[in-house]
């Protein structure tokens, strides 16, 4: 059972290869509380991905480098596309292939950051 408490409150676990993927009950639970998220699957690997539009490239960029500093801050990385006027991020949990408790604070923490 995923506590309803807010996401982008909590901080991202360490997690290693034996951390479980996300259940189907957590994921849909979780997805409900970053609906502007898509579930994508690549190679795979499910993964979160949002597009995020901006007037031109410098605001692209100044918005991925505020992306880039929340990834370090949580130890938790991003693939992150960034074009003009538009920036896609997309998360996932490397070390198992798919989707961790923590790809979902991430993205909520992402959202805190337009
Ligand atoms: C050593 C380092 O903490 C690990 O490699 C971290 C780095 N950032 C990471 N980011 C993501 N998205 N998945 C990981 O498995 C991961 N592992």
């Amino acid at each position: 059972m995923i506590a309803m408490t807010t996401l982008k409150t909590q901080q991202c676990e360490a997690c290693n290869a034996d951390s479980p993927l996300i259940s189907d009950q957590d994921r849909q639970e979780l997805h409900r509380q970053v609906p502007g998220w898509m579930l994508v699957e690549e190679d795979g690997i499910e993964k979160l991905q949002r597009h995020f539009t901006f007037k031109n490239f410098v605001q692209a960029l100044d918005f991925t480098h505020r992306v880039g500093d929340l990834a370090e801050q949580e130890g938790h990385h991003p693939a992150i596309l960034t074009e003009y006027g538009k920036v896609t991020v997309t998360w996932w949990t490397h070390k198992i292939h798919g989707l961790h408790r923590n790809d979902f604070i991430c993205a909520a923490k992402t959202d805190a950051l337009v």
